[in-house]
């Protein structure tokens, strides 16, 4: 291929150019150290003559005649071919070489070439899934946080820091993935998500004792208010129950089916009351608003 190509007469052959003459033979070292020794300089009236025979530098359009030297541009376009065909056809070739007939479909599978478990192949990653954590300042929210951030999700944490604390998440402070909002989700808040996790309320009993009006308003209004926001924008929602929904009982361990043994009026309802309502609520908007839940 190479002969056939360079055998190609529309370009001028550089071998031998008519226009340049013929470069000066080779001298041996010793000639050079004689030519460079001071003692040998050429006497001024030799220094024209040399001038003139120096090779004639190449005019203006030196780039392009560069380009179409030996064929340069040729090869240029022969590589780009070759890469395009090989880059086209390897699609075929993966799927011509998969043992599973199945398999062979001239359309590339990406999701079995790729090493993401979203079956985005390399290359072409999504933008980051984007989640609002509230409560994620807390115990079981920080966490979540560092796990999310690691799989790299872009995190939103909501908390009003009622028991949580700023420190379980000044490590992600710097990452342009992470962001802190001071927000009670009594108040309403418009994010735009993908995913809401919603886990604030206070969890142990001396918290949640502390002011049990509080507490059952973050569990019924803050569910309330982040599954209507779910709803809006078309979010996932999670929400984190207890096992004090099943009140005092009587089963050991519960079972999804068991429906507790509860008290609607005691010192703990607050929280165990709170949390069976948001329970109630999570699934009123799944059934009624077609938001996709877990709890
Ligand atoms: O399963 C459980 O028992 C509890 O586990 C976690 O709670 P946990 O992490 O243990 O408790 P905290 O460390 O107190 O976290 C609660 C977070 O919610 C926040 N919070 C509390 C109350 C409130 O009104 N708003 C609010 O953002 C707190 O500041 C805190 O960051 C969940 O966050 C609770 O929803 C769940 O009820």
């Amino acid at each position: 291929l190479l002969a056939h190509l360079s055998s190609f007469s529309w370009l001028p052959h550089t071998s031998n150019p008519p226009h340049q003459t013929p470069p000066p033979p080779r001298r041996s070292p010793d000639m050079k150290q004689l030519h460079k020794s001071p003692t040998h300089a050429p006497s001024p009236a030799h220094a024209p003559a040399s001038k003139i025979s120096k090779p004639a530098r190449p005019g203006p359009r030196t780039w392009v005649g560069y380009l179409l030297r030996e064929q340069r541009l040729l090869f240029v376009l022969l590589g780009a071919l070759i890469a395009t065909s090989f880059f086209l056809l390897r699609p075929y070739l993966f799927s011509l070489s998969a043992s599973n007939p199945t398999e062979r479909s001239p359309i590339f599978n990406f999701a079995a070439h790729s090493s993401d478990p979203r079956g985005v192949p390399a290359g072409f990653r999504p933008p980051p899934r984007r989640v609002v954590v509230t409560g994620g300042a807390g115990f079981v929210g920080s966490h979540l946080v560092d796990r999310l951030l690691e799989q790299g999700d872009s995190v939103i944490v909501v908390d009003n820091f009622f028991t949580g604390r700023k420190e379980n998440v000044a490590h992600h402070l710097r990452n342009p993935r992470f962001e802190l909002l001071r927000h009670d989700v009594v108040e309403p808040i418009l994010l735009e998500v993908d995913r809401i996790y919603h886990l604030a309320c206070p969890a142990s009993p001396v918290h949640y004792k502390y002011n049990p009006i509080k507490t059952i308003k973050t569990n019924v209004m803050g569910t309330l208010n982040m599954l209507g926001l779910a709803k809006r924008i078309g979010a996932r929602f999670l929400l984190t129950s207890t096992s004090e929904v099943y009140g005092d009982p009587l089963e050991h361990p519960q079972k999804e089916t068991y429906w507790g043994h509860v008290n609607p009026i005691g010192v703990r309802s607050c929280y165990d009351e709170g949390k069976r309502t948001a329970e109630t609520l999570t699934m009123d908007y799944h059934r009624g608003g077609g938001v996709a839940v877990i709890i």
